[in-house]
Formats: C-alpha cells, structure tokens, sequence
C-alpha cells in the first residue's frame, strides 16, 4: 500500500508571504505542495508559473511539488516545469492533442506523470495509458477555483479507478498513486479514503485555518482510521 499523502493546495495560501507559507504547511506535517497552474484558457482562472515553482526552490524547498497543469496547450510548458523543479506533472487530457506523446514528454522531462480527470471525464481515458502513469488525479470539483464543495460522484469514480489501477498493480508490478482534488475536508476524507484515495489535496480547508498542523494532523488521523499509515 502506498503511503498516504496530504498536499495542500497552495492557490489559498497568503501569495504575499508564500515561501514562509510553504514552510509552515511543511513543518506542519504536510508531504507534498500541490501547485495549481491556471491560464485563463483551459480554465477561468490565472494564477502561477515555473518562475514561482523555482522561486520555492530557491528559498529551500525540498518536498515533492505537485504540479497540477490545467493549461492549453500543455506540452510547451512542460520543459519550463521540469527545469523549475516540479517533481510530477499531472495536465487534462482534453488539454493535450497526444495525451501518450504529452506522458512520455513529461518522463523524459525527468517527472513522474499524472492525468487528471474532470467530474465529466470517463475513466476510459485511463485504458491505454494506463502503464504510462505515475499518478491519476481525480477531480471532485471543476477545475478553477478553490472553496467549492465535493461533487459527491467522485466517490463511485474513485472506487472505479481504484479497481484499475489495482488491477494494473497486480499485472506490472508497478505502483500508481489515486490522488483527490477539490473539496477535501477534515469531515469528508475518512469516506474519501474508504473509496480508494492515498493522496489528498487540500485548499481552503487547510489554508483557511489558524492551526495548519492541526488540520493536518486531524487529516492524517482520519485517513490512518480507513487505510492505515
Ligand atoms: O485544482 C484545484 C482547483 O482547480 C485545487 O487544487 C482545488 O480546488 C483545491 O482547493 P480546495 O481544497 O479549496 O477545493
Ligand atoms: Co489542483
């Protein structure tokens, strides 16, 4: 079993201080920084580029940085990404014209490759791509802003992605994160667990609270009550 992952989302962090933000939600005892990367195109939204990816590495930061692409084109900025120090790469695949050729583009980057799958999108996207992917990220939201509820779907959704990539497991051997996205609360992913996430991203319920490693920690504890460490 993979270990569980808690990644703040860092689109409601304080972007006026968002290095020493980073290293609170860290020290808090967050895994990963999820980092949403918004064009204004794709989606409704704009947000952040390479240039504040390498800025958290420049100030020190060593956790893996979850690099969640909901641009479009996607593959010209792949390499910008991976130069910044982004350690996965997820993207849309109604976002990329070769969604293979965007995977392989994305290992050849030296990052592990993610596919996110919006509330609408079937889960046979997966089928033929499966064995290319590190990480399958599932939308409980629409993609674009932070704060919105849990489209309560994703919760069949996950059970049946689960079933794939287990399936997949048992075949190659090889290991695939189930990452959720959207509407992740403390309340909310001990069920969210059960169905079959390891890696939890969290926005608004983290970073609009005082006590980060409470939040965090109450998380962690929901989730170990489901599936263990
Ligand atoms: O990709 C995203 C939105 O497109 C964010 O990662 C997501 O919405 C997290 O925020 P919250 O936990 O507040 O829902
Ligand atoms: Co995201």
């Amino acid at each position: 079993m993979q270990p569980t992952v808690i990644a703040p989302s860092i689109l409601s962090a304080n972007f006026a201080k968002l290095g020493e933000e980073v290293d609170a939600v860290l020290a808090a005892g967050a895994d990963w920084v999820h980092f949403d990367v918004m064009d204004n195109h794709y989606v409704p939204n704009l947000t952040i580029g390479p240039l504040v990816c390498e800025a958290l590495r420049k100030h020190g930061v060593t956790a893996p940085i979850d690099v969640h692409l909901m641009v479009e084109p996607v593959d010209r900025i792949v390499p910008d990404f991976a130069k910044a120090g982004a350690s996965l790469i997820s993207f849309h695949p109604e976002a990329s014209r070769h969604v293979h050729r965007t995977l392989q583009l994305i290992k050849a980057s030296g990052c592990q490759a993610g596919l996110v799958l919006n509330p609408a999108t079937p889960v046979e996207v997966l089928d033929y791509v499966l064995d290319e992917l590190d990480l399958v990220l599932l939308m409980s939201v629409n993609p674009g802003f932070g704060g919105q509820s849990f489209i309560p779907s994703a919760l069949d959704k996950l059970r049946a992605v689960r079933a794939r990539i287990d399936a997949a497991a048992a075949r190659t051997g090889r290991t695939i994160r189930l990452e959720i996205d959207g509407g992740v609360k403390v309340d909310n992913i001990a069920e969210i667990a059960k169905a079959g996430a390891d890696t939890f991203v969290a926005g608004s319920a983290i970073f609009g609270q005082a006590d980060y490693a409470g939040i965090v920690s109450q998380m962690k504890a929901a989730v170990a009550s489901v599936r263990g460490g």
